[in-house]
C-alpha cells in the first residue's frame, strides 16, 4: 500500500471472539499494521468482545501479548501506545441476548460499526439476534462472516438466510482471504491491464491451466475440525474455485463490487458438473500416511492427535475441472491441493498451445510451450517461460527454454507486502466489498462440490494413501497424463 492509500472512514471495528485463535494470529496483527501504516482513522475504535469478565487494561495486555508474538517485526512504541488507546473491552455471553446491551454506552448510533465474527458459524445467528434486540444494527452497520460458510448448500443456505433477516446483502463481507492476496490482486492486472494476455486468454492461444496449492503443515490439532470438512470443503469450494474464477472470468464492465462478482458467478454455474457417472475420471482423493519432510519423520492422518481409524476424510484432492462455455470449451483446468506436501507451494500456470507449424523440428520434435506461473506464494512473482536463441554462429539453430522472471521482492524491493487480512480489514472499513464473497458464489460453489462430495461417499473407494512429503497419490499424476500433460512441480 502505497502513500496515496485513502484513511479509512471513523468506525468502530467490534472483534467477537477476540480471544480466539484467528484473532490472536491474524485480526489483531492486521489492525496494528494498517496503524502503523497511518491507514485507521485516528478516531477509530477497536472493541475486543468475549465471555469472561477483563478490565481494559487485561484487554490491552491481551492484545499486547498477540502482537508480540505474532508481528513478525519489532512494535513500534508509538503505534502500540495509539493502538492501546483505541482498544476496549465488552463482556458478552453470546448466547445471552441481554449481555449485548452492554454495548450501549460505547456504540454510537451514528459511527460506522464494523462487527467481524470470528466465532464458530453456529454463533452467526445469536449474535444478529443480540445486536439487532438491543437496537444495534442500523444502516452503517456491516458484518464481517468467517468461513467456513457452511458444510453444503443447505447448511450455507441456513447461515445466510439467518444474518440475511437482520443485514442487507450490501452489508455483509464474506471473508475468503485468498482474494486479500497481494498476488491474487495481481492476476486481475495482470489479466486486464496488459493487452499481451488479454488478447490471449482464451480457448485459441491457451491449452490447460493448473492451480496448485501445496501445504507443508499437516492436521496437528485441528483433527475435530478438519476431518468433518477435509480438503474438498477446506480449501476447494472456497479459495482454489475462487483463483479460479478470477482466472477465467470475462472481464467486468468496471471494477465494481457487483461487476466483478457477477462475472465470477458465471465462470461457477458453467462448471461441468462432477457426479458418480464421472468421478473417477475427473477426481482423485487422498490421505497422507506417515512420512518424511525436511528430514523429521511426521505422523500419518489416521495417527494425527484425536483420530478416528476408520475416517475417510480426504486431505488431498486432484480434479480436471470444464468450464463449459465460449472462452474455455476445451480448456481443461486441472486443480490441486493437499496437506503434508513436501513445500508450502501456490501457484497457477497457465500453458499456452504450441505455434501452429513447427519450423525446429528438426531439433525439436515437440517444442516447449510458453508457460505464464504467478507464484501467490512463497517468492511472490511472475514468470514467463519463453523459448530463446542461444547465441552463436553456425547453420544449426540451437534454442533454449528461458525465463522472464519478475519476482515481487526484486521489482518492489522496498515494499512491503500486507497479509491478506490486513487487505480484507481494510476494504471492510473502506465498505468496498469487491474482495468479499458474494451469497450466490458461496452457493454456487457448494453446489458444485457437493456433487463431488457425495459421489465419493457414494462409492465404496477409500482416499488413495501417499506419504507425507510426497506430491499426493500416484493416482493424481495419472489423472493429468492421461490427457497427455503432466503437473508442474
Ligand atoms: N484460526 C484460523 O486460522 C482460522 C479460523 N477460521 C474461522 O474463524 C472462526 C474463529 O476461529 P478460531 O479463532 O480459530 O476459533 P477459536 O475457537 O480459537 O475462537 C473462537 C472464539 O469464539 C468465542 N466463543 C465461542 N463461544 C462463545 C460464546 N458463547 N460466547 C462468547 N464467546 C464465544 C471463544 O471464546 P472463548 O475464548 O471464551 O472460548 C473464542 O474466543 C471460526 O469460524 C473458524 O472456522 C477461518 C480460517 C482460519
Ligand atoms: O483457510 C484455510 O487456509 C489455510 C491455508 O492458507 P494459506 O494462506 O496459508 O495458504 C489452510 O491451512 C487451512 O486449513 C484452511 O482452513
Amino acid at each position: 500500500m502505497g502513500n496515496s492509500v485513502a484513511v479509512t472512514q471513523a468506525c468502530d471495528f467490534i472483534l467477537f471472539g477476540t480471544k480466539g485463535d484467528l484473532a490472536r494470529r491474524k485480526l489483531l496483527p492486521s489492525l496494528y499494521q494498517l496503524d502503523k501504516s497511518g491507514l485507521l482513522n485516528s478516531d477509530s475504535r477497536i472493541i475486543g468482545v468475549a465471555r469472561n469478565p477483563l478490565s481494559r487494561e487485561e484487554f490491552q495486555t491481551l492484545v499486547e501479548n498477540a502482537l508480540n508474538e505474532f508481528v513478525k517485526e519489532d512494535l513500534c512504541q508509538e503505534t502500540l501506545a495509539r493502538f492501546f488507546e483505541r482498544c476496549d473491552y465488552v463482556q458478552v455471553g453470546l448466547t445471552e441476548v441481554g449481555d449485548y446491551a452492554r454495548f450501549k454506552g460505547v456504540l454510537s448510533d451514528e459511527r460506522i460499526t464494523v462487527n467481524y465474527f470470528s466465532t464458530p458459524p453456529a454463533l452467526f445467528g445469536d449474535i444478529c439476534e443480540g445486536l439487532a434486540s438491543n437496537g444495534l444494527i442500523t444502516e452503517t452497520t456491516r458484518v464481517v462472516l468467517e468461513k467456513p460458510i457452511g458444510f453444503d448448500l443447505l447448511s450455507s443456505k441456513v447461515i445466510n438466510d439467518v444474518v440475511a433477516k437482520f443485514f442487507n446483502e450490501n452489508q455483509i463481507y464474506r471473508i475468503d482471504h485468498y482474494l486479500g492476496k497481494e498476488t491474487v490482486q495481481n492476476l486481475v492486472a495482470l489479466r486486464f491491464a496488459n493487452s499481451l494476455f488479454a488478447s490471449k486468454w482464451d480457448n485459441r492461444t491457451i491449452d490447460h491451466v493448473q492451480i496448485s496449492v501445496a501445504e507443508e503443515v499437516g492436521i496437528e490439532g485441528r483433527w475435530g475440525y478438519f476431518d468433518k470438512a477435509g480438503q474438498m470443503r477446506d480449501m476447494i469450494q472456497n479459495h482454489l474455485l475462487q483463483v479460479l474464477t478470477l482466472v477465467a472470468m470475462d472481464p467486468p464492465v468496471n471494477l465494481d463490487a457487483d461487476s466483478i462478482r457477477d462475472e465470477k458467478v458465471k465462470v461457477l454455474k458453467s462448471l461441468r458438473r462432477i457426479n458418480e457417472n464421472n468421478i473417477h475420471d475427473k477426481t482423485v482423493r487422498g490421505q497422507y500416511t506417515k512420512g518424511f519432510l525436511q528430514g523429521n519423520e511426521v505422523p500419518g492422518y489416521l495417527e494425527e492427535e484425536g483420530a478416528n481409524q476408520a475416517s475417510n476424510s480426504e486431505t488431498f484432492v486432484a480434479l480436471r475441472v470444464d468450464i463449459d462455455n465460449w472462452r474455455w470449451a476445451g480448456v481443461p483446468f486441472y486443480l490441486r491441493s493437499g496437506k503434508r506436501m513436501p513445500a508450502k507451494s501456490s501457484e497457477i500456470v497457465v500453458h499456452f498451445k504450441n505455434p501452429p507449424h513447427n519450423l525446429y523440428r528438426e531439433s525439436y520434435r515437440d517444442l516447449p510451450p510458453n508457460k505464464l506461473t504467478i507464484r501467490l506464494q512463497p517468492h511472490e512473482g511472475v514468470d514467463i517461460q519463453m523459448m530463446n536463441k542461444v547465441p552463436g554462429l553456425g547453420q544449426s539453430t540451437r534454442l533454449q527454454t528461458t525465463k522472464l522472471d519478475l519476482s515481487f521482492s526484486d521489482t518492489f524491493k522496498d515494499q512491503r507486502i500486507a497479509d491478506a487480512y490486513e487487505r480484507l480489514l481494510y476494504e471492510a472499513m473502506l465498505g468496498n466489498q469487491a474482495l468479499f464473497v458474494r451469497r450466490d458464489e458461496v452457493e454456487e460453489a457448494w453446489k458444485w462440490c457437493d456433487g463431488i462430495i457425495n459421489a465419493w461417499n457414494e462409492s465404496d473407494e477409500r482416499p488413495k494413501p501417499y506419504p507425507a512429503g510426497s506430491w499426493g497419490p500416484v493416482a493424481s499424476i495419472a489423472l493429468i497424463t492421461k490427457d497427455g500433460r503432466s503437473w508442474d512441480e
